[in-house]
């Protein structure tokens, strides 16, 4: 669906020159949502930007369903911008007009529609985001995720293959912010639309994203699956962002220093959360396994868990024990 290729942005600020991008390369699938995740400054609101030329690269390549969109202008321009919706941390709704008229509007810009088509479609959207009963008010007649299901109707208005979305809950309260993701979810899923995102929340990634990116300093420092990514994080500023997201358990307050035996983090991902594994390793070997946390949550629609536990016995039990935790792919890592 899009592969950006060396992709370099740098801005010209007063005979300065800022670089927002260092060459970026990624590719995103068609179907899956795509997540962007860094602090303020790193590059972001410039990547995302660049995918439907709001921004121009300075240098690279951006493939949109096989084309390279960089090079775009005029009317190229104004059709890529109906393939690619964008919804915005402030919404950017237009006041004066009411929650049907700002659906309204890019399809009538389009000029591709009769009145009847336009009426029709607005009410199958203000459906899909669950706002038909507010149809004819103003925007400062609605709450902030209302003011955000707008654009999100209106971004979905002309049919676009995919939607971007610059800081879409940032500005929204957390319960708020987990309906707005349950939407994005939804869509993604009937439509099969390709959602990519940014945001400096790690909650967002986890709750809706397959895959994500991290970018740091203008350069995207990890990629991956987001399980792969969030469970197993390697680059400092992604490790940061994860012991941030308070997901899983912080060992200050266990008093590591009093326990005897080897403290070993689990981590398991899949249907395996649900099995009885440490029984069975209890059973079959005569080491004690006491759990000292434990954690069993979802990433998207994936369980994982992660246990921290204190493991005791002789050192061929031990070594039993984790031939297990490699026979049931249980990641393990020995922390004391
Ligand atoms: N229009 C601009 N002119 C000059 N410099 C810019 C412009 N837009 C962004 N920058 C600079 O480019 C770098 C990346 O900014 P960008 O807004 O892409 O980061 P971000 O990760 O989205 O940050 P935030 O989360 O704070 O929006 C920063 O150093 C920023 O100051």
């Amino acid at each position: 669906m899009i592969r950006i290729e060396h992709l370099h942005k740098n801005y010209q600020v007063a005979n300065r020159d800022i670089t927002a991008l260092t060459d970026i390369n990624l590719h995103i699938d068609a179907g899956e949502i795509f997540g962007v995740i860094g602090r303020s400054g790193a590059g972001k609101s410039t990547l995302i930007r660049t995918l439907n030329l709001l921004e121009r690269p300075s240098s690279g390549s951006i493939f949109i369903e096989g084309e390279d969109i960089t090079r775009f202008d005029g009317a190229q321009l104004h059709a890529l911008r109906q393939r690619v919706g964008m919804i915005f941390q402030h919404f950017n709704l237009l006041n004066a007009k009411t929650v049907a008229a700002n659906i309204d509007w890019p399809l009538k810009i389009t000029g591709k529609y009769t009145r009847e088509q336009r009426a029709a479609r607005v009410s199958e959207l203000l459906e899909l985001v669950g706002l038909s009963e507010h149809r004819d008010k103003y925007p400062a007649q609605l709450s902030g995720g209302q003011k955000q299901r707008v654009g999100i109707a209106r971004a979905l208005a002309n049919y676009p293959h995919l939607l971007l979305c610059d800081e879409a809950t940032s500005a929204l309260d957390p319960e708020t912010t987990q309906s707005i993701l349950r939407l994005l979810l939804d869509i993604n899923r009937k439509l099969g639309l390709t959602i990519v995102l940014i945001t400096h929340e790690m909650q967002v990634i986890r709750s809706i994203c397959d895959r994500v990116a991290v970018i740091d300093d203008s350069r995207i420092v990890e990629s991956g699956k987001v399980t792969d990514v969030f469970l197993h994080p390697r680059h400092a500023v992604t490790q940061k962002l994860v012991a941030e997201s308070h997901t899983f358990e912080q060992q200050d307050g266990i008093g590591l220093e009093h326990i005897k035996g080897k403290v070993v983090r689990l981590t398991f991902v899949g249907d395996i959360t649900y099995q009885p594994i440490l029984t069975n390793i209890t059973a079959a070997t005569q080491a004690v396994i006491t759990i000292l946390q434990g954690t069993i949550s979802r990433i998207k629609d994936i369980p994982y868990g992660q246990l921290l536990v204190e493991l005791n016995g002789s050192d061929e039990d031990l070594a039993k024990v984790f031939a297990h935790f490699d026979h049931y792919r249980i990641h393990h890592e020995v922390l004391a």
